[in-house]
This record gives C-alpha cells, structure tokens and sequence, in this order.
C-alpha cells in the first residue's frame, strides 16, 4: 500500500509524533511506503510531496511543529481543486491519504471523502474543540504551558498589587482558559461559550481587594465577548481564510478593569508560545495510538472516517459527524470550577 499524510491548520505539539507513528506502523509492518504532502492541503493539490521513510522520522517523537509544514488554504480554492488532488493521488499510485488537522482540515477530509478520494483523517488541535473524539493532541501541552504560564504571572502580580489578565487561544472554545485557569487557581475564567457582564466581573475581581487580596489573575480566551449591550467592544474583521480577526479581548478588558477599579491592569497574551514545543507525554502517546489506528483503518478500506479517543480505547468515527459542531465547554464544567475561583 501507499499512504499519503500531511498536517493542515494551525500546527500542535504531537504531529511529528503522529507522521512517525504512520511511518513505524506502515514501512515496519506492513512493509507499505508513505509520501509526505508538503505544507497541507496546498501539497497536496499541487502535488507537492516527499517520501517518508523510517530515516526522515527518526529522532522527531519529541519535537514540536511538523516536519511536513502546514498551511491555510481559502477553502474556495479546496473546494476547486478537488480534482487536481483526485489526480495527483491517482498519479502518485496513493491508496490512502491520512490529512491530520483541525475541524477544518476535517472538513476539507469530508468533502474530497466525499469525491471519492480515500481518507482516514486524524483529529488534532490544542483548542479541543473536535466533537467526536474526548481529546485532540496538542491539548494537554498548551494547557500545561498555559498553567505555567499562570503560576509564573501570579507571583510577579502579587508582587505590583496588580491585575493581570491573561489571554489564551481558543476562538470558538474555552477549554484551555477553563482547564489552566482551573490548574493554576485563576480568580476569574472568561470563555467564549459565556457572553461576560463587564459589572459582574468588575465585582468578582474588586471583592477580592476588598478581602485584603493584593493581586488578581483573569484567565480569558481570545475568542470572548461582553454580553450584548453591556460594554464597547472592538472587533477585527475576518481575514481571507474566513476566520474571525480579533482586536485583543485582553487589551479591552485591561484597560475596562483599570478604569473601573482603580487598580494597575496589564494585558498578557500568550499567544503561539501555546502551541511550540516539545509535546507532553499524554499528547506524545495521544498522537502515537491515533497514527497506529489510522493506517489499521486504511488497511481495512474503513474511508470516510476519523480516529477519535472514546475512554480509553481509540474507535474510527464517521467524518461527517466530527465535522457538525464544535465540542463546546459546558455550563456544568464551568460550574465546577466557580467555587474555586
Ligand atoms: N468548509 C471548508 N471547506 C473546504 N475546505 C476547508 C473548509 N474549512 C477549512 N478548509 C481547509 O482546511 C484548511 C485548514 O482549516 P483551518 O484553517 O480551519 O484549520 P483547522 O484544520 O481547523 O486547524 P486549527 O483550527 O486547529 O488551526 C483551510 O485552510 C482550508 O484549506
Ligand atoms: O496561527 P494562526 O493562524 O494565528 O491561528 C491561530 C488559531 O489557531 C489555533 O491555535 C488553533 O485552532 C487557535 O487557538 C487560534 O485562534
Ligand atoms: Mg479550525
């Protein structure tokens, strides 16, 4: 067999650990050959590609990014070249393409799935966000360099009597401000699934001064917003992959906060630093089982699906269903972290 894998969307810790995990399963026993597609889906369509043998994956398990590169590509220009991949992937004598990526690349997967192509896709993203599956790689460390990330700021905000609000990824999802914030003991967790109320969250952090607390941590995710109505709020547009554009929730609620309590508020945002790196362990074995499965699947001809984590065994879902909604954080999460806020 050949199989055919690339990394699309933005990159996570583990997707090295994932194309070495194909590359081991395939070429060692099953005696196949693999090809990478350089930089996602534009690889692809372009026939852009490399082989992979057990030599080029040697010595990445522990290594961030993607020796394969990732790209965004307008999914208008996907949805045109449906047939240039159909081409390169009948040309290149590949039985199997395994696209790892995010919702998106997922439904990319879905509609060349679709088209005929055959397709195993594996579900990755620090956000967390993929329904079908309990976890994505690439989770665990961002929220570890997260929580890190957290403990450190919380000691020098006591030390400056200061507010610091600090801004992790996650647009559409709070499951990494809800999970460092809950690690690191943050006084305030801000996520997209909740609208804010500027009052309410002016009271929460000012009671704590009232208390005799010198400092505060707000954990928010980039993605958040006031309720409707309740405070100005600027936003960013979209830019030309269709994703929203923000204008730094952190930025606005540091200057909202100051104002309102009197109190020194500075802004962090931690952006990629989320998603550089080397993976931990969880997202290592994580990515490891779902490489594993993924080329099984493809020796059964069990196309059209994805590998997910469901418990602790790795199951095959149907693309279609990974791709209907987002896996959003809710209410009863968020109420279990509240009293310890
Ligand atoms: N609806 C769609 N139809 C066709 N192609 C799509 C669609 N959505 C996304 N894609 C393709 O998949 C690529 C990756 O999608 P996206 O940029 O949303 O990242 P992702 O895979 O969701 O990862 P992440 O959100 O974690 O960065 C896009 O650049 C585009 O080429
Ligand atoms: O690297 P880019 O294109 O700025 O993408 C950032 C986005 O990608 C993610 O890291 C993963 O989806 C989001 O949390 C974040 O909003
Ligand atoms: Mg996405």
């Amino acid at each position: 067999m050949r199989i055919g894998v690339l990394t699309s969307g933005g990159d996570c810790p583990g997707l090295n650990a994932v194309i070495r995990s194909v590359v081991h399963r395939a070429v060692v026993d099953h005696g196949d050959e693999v090809v990478g597609f350089r930089d996602g889906w534009r690889g692809l369509l372009e026939g852009d590609h490399r082989p992979l043998g057990l030599e080029d994956v040697a010595g990445i398990l522990a290594t961030g990014g993607t020796i394969l590169g990732s790209s965004r590509v307008q999914p208008a220009q996907l949805r045109d070249g449906v047939e240039r991949a159909k081409e390169h992937v009948v040309g290149l004598g590949i039985d199997a393409v395994i696209p790892i990526g995010g919702e998106g690349t997922l439904k990319a997967a879905r509609l060349l799935s679709d088209a005929g192509l055959p397709v195993v896709g594996v579900p990755k993203t620090i956000d967390n966000d993929i329904t079908s599956t309990d976890v994505t790689f690439g989770f665990d460390t961002a929220v570890g360099v997260a929580t890190d990330a957290l403990d450190r700021l919380k000691t020098t905000a006591e030390s400056h009597q200061r507010v610091l609000i600090v801004e992790v990824m996650g647009r559409h999802t709070g499951w990494i401000a809800l999970n460092s914030g809950m690690a690191a003991g943050a006084h305030a967790i801000v996520v997209p699934e909740r609208p804010f109320d500027i009052e309410e969250l002016t009271e929460v952090v000012g009671k704590r001064f009232a208390d005799g607390k010198r400092f505060a941590i707000v954990v928010v995710a980039e993605g958040a917003k006031p309720r409707e109505g309740t405070m100005a709020f600027e936003t960013g547009g979209t830019d030309v992959y269709g994703h929203e554009r923000f204008a730094g929730v952190a930025r606005q609620l540091a200057v909202e906060l100051e104002q309102r309590l009197g109190k020194e508020a500075r802004p962090v945002i931690l952006g990629h630093v989320q998603r550089g790196g080397t993976p931990s362990a969880y997202d290592r074995v994580l990515a490891t089982r779902f490489g594993w499965h993924a080329v099984e699947a493809a020796h059964r001809k069990e196309f059209g699906m994805m590998t997910a984590l469901r418990g602790n065994d790795i199951t095959l879902v149907p693309l279609a269903d990974a791709v209907e909604q987002l896996k959003t954080v809710p209410e009863d999460r968020y109420a279990e972290v509240e009293c310890v806020l």
